[in-house]
Protein backbone atom coordinates (compact mmCIF):
# COMPACT_ATOMS: atom_id res chain seq x y z
CA UNK A 1 0.00 0.00 0.00
CA UNK A 2 2.95 2.22 -0.78
CA UNK A 3 1.81 5.72 -1.61
CA UNK A 4 -1.57 5.41 -0.84
CA UNK A 5 -3.57 7.00 1.34
CA UNK A 6 -3.96 5.97 4.86
CA UNK A 7 -7.07 4.72 6.24
CA UNK A 8 -7.56 4.37 10.01
CA UNK A 9 -10.86 2.63 11.83
CA UNK A 10 -11.88 2.84 15.24
CA UNK A 11 -15.04 1.22 16.81
CA UNK A 12 -16.74 4.72 17.52
CA UNK A 13 -15.38 8.29 18.12
CA UNK A 14 -14.51 7.86 21.52
CA UNK A 15 -11.65 6.28 19.90
CA UNK A 16 -11.25 8.11 16.72
CA UNK A 17 -10.95 11.10 18.52
CA UNK A 18 -7.25 10.33 20.68
CA UNK A 19 -5.72 9.13 17.65
CA UNK A 20 -6.94 12.12 15.60
CA UNK A 21 -5.46 14.55 18.42
CA UNK A 22 -2.03 12.96 18.33
CA UNK A 23 -2.20 13.46 14.38
CA UNK A 24 -2.97 16.72 14.38
CA UNK A 25 -0.22 17.48 17.39
CA UNK A 26 2.52 15.62 15.17
CA UNK A 27 1.26 18.13 12.17
CA UNK A 28 1.32 21.16 14.74
CA UNK A 29 4.76 20.08 15.74
CA UNK A 30 6.58 19.58 12.20
CA UNK A 31 4.71 23.06 11.56
CA UNK A 32 6.27 24.81 14.17
CA UNK A 33 9.72 23.09 13.28
CA UNK A 34 9.11 24.80 10.08
CA UNK A 35 8.21 27.70 10.64
CA UNK A 36 7.30 28.52 13.98
CA UNK A 37 3.67 28.83 13.29
CA UNK A 38 1.05 25.77 12.52
CA UNK A 39 -1.48 26.62 9.41
CA UNK A 40 -4.74 24.27 9.31
CA UNK A 41 -7.51 24.67 7.38
CA UNK A 42 -10.79 23.23 8.94
CA UNK A 43 -13.95 22.59 7.04
CA UNK A 44 -17.46 22.61 8.31
CA UNK A 45 -20.29 19.94 8.20
CA UNK A 46 -19.65 17.34 10.98
CA UNK A 47 -15.91 17.61 11.74
CA UNK A 48 -16.11 20.47 13.89
CA UNK A 49 -17.74 18.50 16.59
CA UNK A 50 -15.20 15.61 16.35
CA UNK A 51 -11.93 17.75 16.05
CA UNK A 52 -13.56 19.36 19.74
CA UNK A 53 -14.22 15.95 21.26
CA UNK A 54 -10.73 14.99 20.15
CA UNK A 55 -8.51 18.52 20.91
CA UNK A 56 -10.46 19.49 24.00
CA UNK A 57 -8.79 17.65 26.59
CA UNK A 58 -6.39 17.89 29.07
CA UNK A 59 -2.86 17.28 27.97
CA UNK A 60 -2.08 13.40 29.10
CA UNK A 61 1.97 14.72 28.83
CA UNK A 62 3.46 18.22 28.08
CA UNK A 63 4.00 15.88 24.49
CA UNK A 64 0.18 16.16 24.15
CA UNK A 65 -0.57 19.68 24.19
CA UNK A 66 -2.44 21.79 21.80
CA UNK A 67 -0.27 24.60 21.30
CA UNK A 68 -3.35 27.37 20.08
CA UNK A 69 -1.01 30.38 20.84
CA UNK A 70 0.71 29.32 17.74
CA UNK A 71 -2.24 28.07 15.33
CA UNK A 72 -3.58 29.97 12.24
CA UNK A 73 -6.88 28.58 11.48
CA UNK A 74 -8.26 28.84 7.61
CA UNK A 75 -11.23 27.84 6.49
CA UNK A 76 -11.15 24.93 3.77
CA UNK A 77 -14.78 26.65 2.68
CA UNK A 78 -17.14 29.15 3.28
CA UNK A 79 -20.73 29.58 2.65
CA UNK A 80 -21.43 33.25 1.31
CA UNK A 81 -23.73 33.65 4.71
CA UNK A 82 -22.73 35.92 7.57
CA UNK A 83 -20.67 34.78 10.20
CA UNK A 84 -23.03 34.43 12.48
CA UNK A 85 -25.81 32.77 10.19
CA UNK A 86 -25.95 28.67 11.24
CA UNK A 87 -25.31 27.46 7.71
CA UNK A 88 -21.35 29.73 8.14
CA UNK A 89 -18.41 27.37 8.56
CA UNK A 90 -16.79 30.01 10.95
CA UNK A 91 -20.34 30.28 13.20
CA UNK A 92 -20.08 26.33 13.42
CA UNK A 93 -16.49 26.18 14.31
CA UNK A 94 -16.86 29.29 16.85
CA UNK A 95 -19.56 27.29 18.03
CA UNK A 96 -18.18 23.76 18.70
CA UNK A 97 -14.56 24.40 19.13
CA UNK A 98 -13.61 27.69 19.56
CA UNK A 99 -15.57 28.57 22.30
CA UNK A 100 -15.08 25.57 24.19
CA UNK A 101 -11.70 26.38 24.66
CA UNK A 102 -11.28 26.05 28.62
CA UNK A 103 -10.57 30.41 30.10
CA UNK A 104 -7.36 31.23 29.57
CA UNK A 105 -6.23 29.25 26.79
CA UNK A 106 -4.21 31.74 24.64
CA UNK A 107 -6.03 32.19 21.57
CA UNK A 108 -5.63 31.00 17.82
CA UNK A 109 -5.27 33.31 15.25
CA UNK A 110 -8.40 32.71 13.15
CA UNK A 111 -9.04 33.61 9.22
CA UNK A 112 -12.17 33.85 8.90
CA UNK A 113 -13.88 34.17 4.60
CA UNK A 114 -15.37 37.21 5.46
CA UNK A 115 -17.94 38.71 7.25
CA UNK A 116 -19.34 42.02 5.11
CA UNK A 117 -22.45 42.15 3.93
CA UNK A 118 -21.69 43.43 0.27
CA UNK A 119 -18.94 41.00 -0.08
CA UNK A 120 -20.61 38.34 0.83
CA UNK A 121 -23.28 39.24 -2.07
CA UNK A 122 -20.08 38.78 -4.80
CA UNK A 123 -18.69 35.55 -4.47
CA UNK A 124 -15.87 36.36 -7.28
CA UNK A 125 -14.87 38.72 -4.87
CA UNK A 126 -14.97 37.21 -1.48
CA UNK A 127 -12.94 34.47 -3.13
CA UNK A 128 -10.29 37.10 -4.29
CA UNK A 129 -10.41 38.57 -0.69
CA UNK A 130 -9.27 35.11 0.87
CA UNK A 131 -6.95 34.95 -1.78
CA UNK A 132 -5.12 37.70 -0.72
CA UNK A 133 -5.72 36.82 2.91
CA UNK A 134 -3.50 33.60 1.89
CA UNK A 135 -1.25 35.05 -0.52
CA UNK A 136 -0.53 37.85 2.31
CA UNK A 137 0.23 34.20 4.71
CA UNK A 138 1.61 32.50 2.87
CA UNK A 139 4.00 34.76 0.68
CA UNK A 140 3.25 36.30 -2.71
CA UNK A 141 1.84 34.71 -5.37
CA UNK A 142 4.97 35.59 -7.39
CA UNK A 143 7.02 33.77 -5.02
CA UNK A 144 5.37 30.91 -4.08
CA UNK A 145 2.97 29.05 -6.31
CA UNK A 146 0.68 27.69 -4.55
CA UNK A 147 0.27 27.61 -0.88
CA UNK A 148 1.28 24.90 1.30
CA UNK A 149 -0.79 24.48 4.78
CA UNK A 150 0.93 22.13 7.34
CA UNK A 151 -2.58 20.22 7.51
CA UNK A 152 -6.08 20.45 6.17
CA UNK A 153 -8.94 18.90 8.06
CA UNK A 154 -11.50 17.66 5.65
CA UNK A 155 -15.03 16.48 5.47
CA UNK A 156 -16.59 14.32 3.26
CA UNK A 157 -20.66 14.45 2.12
CA UNK A 158 -22.26 12.02 1.59
CA UNK A 159 -22.16 12.05 -2.43
CA UNK A 160 -18.59 12.26 -1.80
CA UNK A 161 -17.70 15.84 -2.16
CA UNK A 162 -15.02 18.33 -0.08
CA UNK A 163 -14.78 21.64 1.22
CA UNK A 164 -16.88 22.93 -1.46
CA UNK A 165 -15.61 20.70 -4.30
CA UNK A 166 -18.78 18.78 -5.62
CA UNK A 167 -19.04 15.70 -8.14
CA UNK A 168 -18.54 16.20 -11.85
CA UNK A 169 -17.96 20.11 -11.39
CA UNK A 170 -16.10 22.10 -13.49
CA UNK A 171 -14.39 23.78 -10.47
CA UNK A 172 -12.67 20.27 -10.43
CA UNK A 173 -10.53 21.16 -13.59
CA UNK A 174 -9.53 24.84 -11.72
CA UNK A 175 -5.44 25.14 -12.05
CA UNK A 176 -4.81 28.21 -11.48
CA UNK A 177 -7.03 30.31 -8.58
CA UNK A 178 -6.17 29.13 -4.80
CA UNK A 179 -9.91 30.26 -3.90
CA UNK A 180 -12.60 30.23 -6.11
CA UNK A 181 -16.54 30.75 -5.93
CA UNK A 182 -18.97 28.57 -6.56
CA UNK A 183 -22.73 29.50 -7.21
CA UNK A 184 -24.45 26.20 -7.98
CA UNK A 185 -23.44 24.34 -5.37
CA UNK A 186 -25.65 21.17 -5.62
CA UNK A 187 -26.30 21.49 -1.64
CA UNK A 188 -27.56 25.11 -0.30
CA UNK A 189 -26.76 27.17 -0.09
CA UNK A 190 -25.96 27.66 -3.59
CA UNK A 191 -23.23 30.38 -3.05
CA UNK A 192 -19.93 29.28 -1.37
CA UNK A 193 -16.36 29.91 -1.61
CA UNK A 194 -13.80 27.07 -1.67
CA UNK A 195 -9.57 26.34 -1.39
CA UNK A 196 -8.94 24.53 -4.77
CA UNK A 197 -8.01 20.60 -5.73
CA UNK A 198 -4.22 22.48 -6.14
CA UNK A 199 -3.84 23.87 -2.83
CA UNK A 200 -5.55 21.24 -1.13
CA UNK A 201 -3.08 18.42 -3.09
CA UNK A 202 -0.65 21.01 -1.78
CA UNK A 203 -0.51 20.49 1.77
CA UNK A 204 2.06 18.85 3.84
CA UNK A 205 -1.16 16.58 5.07
CA UNK A 206 -4.42 16.10 4.65
CA UNK A 207 -6.61 14.25 7.05
CA UNK A 208 -10.78 13.12 6.25
CA UNK A 209 -12.61 12.57 9.12
CA UNK A 210 -15.84 10.39 8.35
CA UNK A 211 -17.72 8.61 10.54
CA UNK A 212 -21.39 7.04 10.82
CA UNK A 213 -23.04 4.66 8.55
CA UNK A 214 -24.69 6.98 6.07
CA UNK A 215 -21.39 7.49 4.62
CA UNK A 216 -20.21 3.60 3.83
CA UNK A 217 -21.96 3.69 0.50
CA UNK A 218 -20.14 6.53 -0.97
CA UNK A 219 -16.83 5.33 1.29
CA UNK A 220 -16.99 2.30 -1.40
CA UNK A 221 -16.98 4.49 -4.36
CA UNK A 222 -14.36 6.60 -2.81
CA UNK A 223 -12.42 3.52 -2.03
CA UNK A 224 -12.67 0.71 -4.65
CA UNK A 225 -14.45 2.20 -7.81
CA UNK A 226 -12.11 4.64 -9.99
CA UNK A 227 -15.18 6.96 -9.07
CA UNK A 228 -13.36 10.40 -10.00
CA UNK A 229 -14.96 11.69 -6.97
CA UNK A 230 -13.61 14.47 -4.97
CA UNK A 231 -12.49 13.01 -1.79
CA UNK A 232 -11.45 9.86 -4.45
CA UNK A 233 -9.27 12.59 -6.59
CA UNK A 234 -7.69 14.02 -3.19
CA UNK A 235 -7.12 10.73 -2.41
CA UNK A 236 -4.55 9.97 -6.06
CA UNK A 237 -3.12 13.10 -5.99
CA UNK A 238 -2.20 12.95 -2.15
CA UNK A 239 -1.39 9.52 -1.79
CA UNK A 240 -0.06 8.76 1.62
CA UNK A 241 -0.17 12.43 2.56
CA UNK A 242 -3.88 11.75 3.37
CA UNK A 243 -5.22 9.98 6.26
CA UNK A 244 -8.82 8.48 6.89
CA UNK A 245 -9.93 8.70 10.31
CA UNK A 246 -13.45 6.60 10.12
CA UNK A 247 -15.51 5.03 12.16
CA UNK A 248 -16.05 1.12 11.61
CA UNK A 249 -19.56 1.86 10.78
CA UNK A 250 -18.59 4.15 7.69
CA UNK A 251 -16.41 1.80 6.04
CA UNK A 252 -18.84 -1.63 6.51
CA UNK A 253 -17.95 -3.76 4.02
CA UNK A 254 -15.52 -2.38 2.66
CA UNK A 255 -11.98 -4.48 1.57
CA UNK A 256 -9.35 -1.25 1.31
CA UNK A 257 -6.91 -2.21 3.97
CA UNK A 258 -7.07 -0.28 7.15
CA UNK A 259 -3.67 0.34 9.13
CA UNK A 260 -3.26 0.37 12.77
CA UNK A 261 -2.88 3.60 13.67
CA UNK A 262 0.85 4.78 14.50
CA UNK A 263 2.37 8.21 14.06
O1 LIG B 1 -21.24 21.53 2.89
C1 LIG B 1 -20.30 21.05 3.46
O2 LIG B 1 -20.26 19.71 3.65
C2 LIG B 1 -19.02 19.01 3.85
C3 LIG B 1 -19.34 17.63 4.42
O3 LIG B 1 -20.14 17.78 5.58
P1 LIG B 1 -20.56 16.55 6.52
O4 LIG B 1 -21.61 17.14 7.43
O5 LIG B 1 -21.10 15.45 5.63
O6 LIG B 1 -19.34 16.16 7.28
C4 LIG B 1 -18.08 19.83 4.69
O7 LIG B 1 -16.83 19.18 4.79
C5 LIG B 1 -17.93 21.21 4.08
O8 LIG B 1 -17.01 22.01 4.80
C6 LIG B 1 -19.27 21.89 4.10
O9 LIG B 1 -19.25 23.18 3.55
Amino acid sequence: MANQANLYSFPAVDALAPALRAYVISCQEAGLARHGVFKVAVSGGSLPKTLAQALIAEPSSPADTVKWDKWEIFFADERAVPLDDADSNYGLLKTELLDKLPAGTPPPTVHPISADPEVLADTQELSDQYEQTLVRSFAGRDSVRLPIFDLLLLGCGPDGHTCSLFPGHELLRETDAWVAPINDSPKPPLSRVTLTLPVITHAVRVAFVATGGGKKDIMKEIFEEESGLPCALVNSLCGDRCSWFVDNAAVEGISYPRRPFSL
